[in-house]
């Protein structure tokens, strides 16, 4: 029961990071320092497996749960259910999906309980296949999992680490064949991105984590799209920029880059970027990763909220910010269950929600950037989040821009010209006619200002980006 009891422990902690919308990383990171959180006493690496397996199956062993009717009949215990969703959700794991079909506990009430759904269960699941027109469930999620899988992989060349011609000398020696598009992308062939510096597309397959130019630090592989806010933040050597919300460090490193890139030693080994963390598990990532970049004395690190941390009169020296806030992730791959999870019995639900998620993210999202504003000598601020609803990308911007404080310190877009110009994809129109009716061309230069990716149609996440400027 000891390693039911703590799986579930750990799916909890993943469904709670997951209605908050903070659930990012690599599942097995979060599994990891989840473990470490509720100190739990078997083999992390075990838990590990099972909890993976069951959180991909969980939309079909959810439906499975409910239609089968062992949901309705759980017992009662002063009030409330004896047993837990998630602890029955391992259990039915186990005796539908796991190799061995069977439930690996001696005998307990909530084993008797689940067994005594036996032929339900495998009533349910049976229809589900026949429904899905699988002889496994696994084929299922082998597709979203295909669905899951980026076009391409980006890798950025880190200067603080290399000479950046050496460095490409080396990747075209591997990769011998440069192609004009992304798309023509296959193994052995590299494509050099029109968009950001130092950026090239090689084919997903490629086990580049395994070359030695990853190994030391000399690439970095980062989505094309999200090395767009460091990109048009564009630092120079006199800039301090705050990166508001920063683990687990893709673009602080980034914009240290870019700040080296322009000296050697900008400012004698001062700090140049103040970078805020909330989470103090991802502050370490963050630590660790601006070390291995070879950030150096450039990036100080502040573990806290950064609306707290960041008062505006201890950072009068500051002239720049990012602020990439947590949002639904909705533009990243494997996020389209974690974004919409079908576990609630009517599309209505799950419609509202998702609008209720969505309108706690915007109004973080809005006081986060508005307070990086209030920095008395900031000039250009980007803000960018890797999710595809107008909710957290344009309308946070709208609401922005009508903010009566933002207007009093004179924020504005920054035009096309001075955000990625040639990239294709910009605002939705349609969300600034919403609330700017009668001006047209106002609106077309607004949606302008603003940088789209869609997933996977366009190389990689989908993103937004916008830049602040006074
Ligand atoms: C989308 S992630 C940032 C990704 C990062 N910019 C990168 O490119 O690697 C958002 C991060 O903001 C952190 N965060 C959320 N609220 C915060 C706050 N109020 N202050 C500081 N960090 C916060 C979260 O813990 C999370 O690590």
């Amino acid at each position: 029961m000891d390693f039911y009891r703590d799986s579930t422990w750990i799916l909890e902690y993943l469904e709670a990071e997951e209605k908050k919308g903070t659930l990012s990383g690599s599942l097995q990171s979060n599994v990891l320092k989840s473990c470490a959180k509720y100190k739990v006493k078997n083999n992390p690496k075990h838990i590990y497996a099972v909890v993976a397996s069951c959180w991909k199956y969980r939309m079909y062993l959810e439906r499975i749960m409910q239609k089968s009717g062992l949901l309705k009949t759980i017992p009662q215990k002063k009030g409330k259910p004896a047993f837990s969703r998630l602890t029955i959700m391992l259990l039915c794991h186990d005796l539908l999906i796991s190799r061995q079909k069977r439930i690996q506990m001696g005998k307990h009430p909530i084993k008797d309980y689940v067994l005594k759904h036996k032929a339900r269960l495998h009533a349910e699941l049976v229809k589900l296949k026949l429904k899905w027109k699988v002889k496994e469930l696994s084929e299922l999620t082998d597709k979203d999992d295909q669905d899951d899988t980026t076009p391409v992989r980006w890798i950025r060349i880190n200067p603080l680490k290399c000479e950046v011609s050496a460095t490409v000398e080396q990747l075209n020696k591997k990769f011998t064949h440069r192609v004009d598009h992304w798309n023509q992308l296959s193994p052995g062939s590299i494509y050099y991105d029109e968009y950001v510096p130092n950026l090239f597309g090689i084919h997903p397959s490629e086990k580049i984590t395994s070359h030695d130019l990853y190994k030391q630090g000399k690439i970095i592989i980062q989505d094309r799209a999200s090395c767009f806010p460091a990109h048009i933040l564009n630092p120079g050597k006199d800039d301090v920029v705050m990166d508001t919300c920063a683990a687990p460090g893709n673009k602080t490193t980034h914009i240290a880059a870019r700040i080296m890139g322009c000296s050697n030693n900008p400012k004698g080994g001062k700090v140049q970027i103040h970078a805020f963390e909330k989470e103090p598990a991802r502050a370490e990532v963050l630590q660790k990763m601006t070390l291995q970049a070879g950030c150096g004395s450039l990036v100080k690190i502040h573990v806290g909220d950064f609306t707290q941390l960041a008062v505006p009169d201890l950072f009068k020296d500051v002239t720049a910010a990012l602020v990439d806030p947590s949002c639904s992730g909705s533009g990243i791959f494997g996020r389209k269950s974690l974004d919409s999870p079908d576990d609630s019995p009517s599309q209505e639900l799950r419609d509202q929600r998702l609008q209720d998620r969505l309108s706690r993210l915007s109004s973080f999202q809005f006081q986060v950037v508005k307070h990086a504003m209030g920095m008395p000598n900031a000039r250009k601020i980007v803000y960018s989040t890797c999710s595809v609803h107008a909710e957290e990308n344009e309308r946070v911007v709208i609401d922005l821009l009508l903010d009566s404080k933002v207007k009093e310190w004179g924020w504005q877009l920054s035009p096309r010209s001075e955000v990625v110009p040639t990239w294709p994809r910009r605002g939705i129109v349609d969300e600034f006619e919403e609330v700017f009716r009668n001006d047209k061309l106002k609106c077309r230069l607004l949606s302008e200002s603003c940088v789209r990716a869609l997933p996977r149609e366009d190389g990689g996440i989908g993103f937004f980006a916008v830049c602040f400027q006074r």
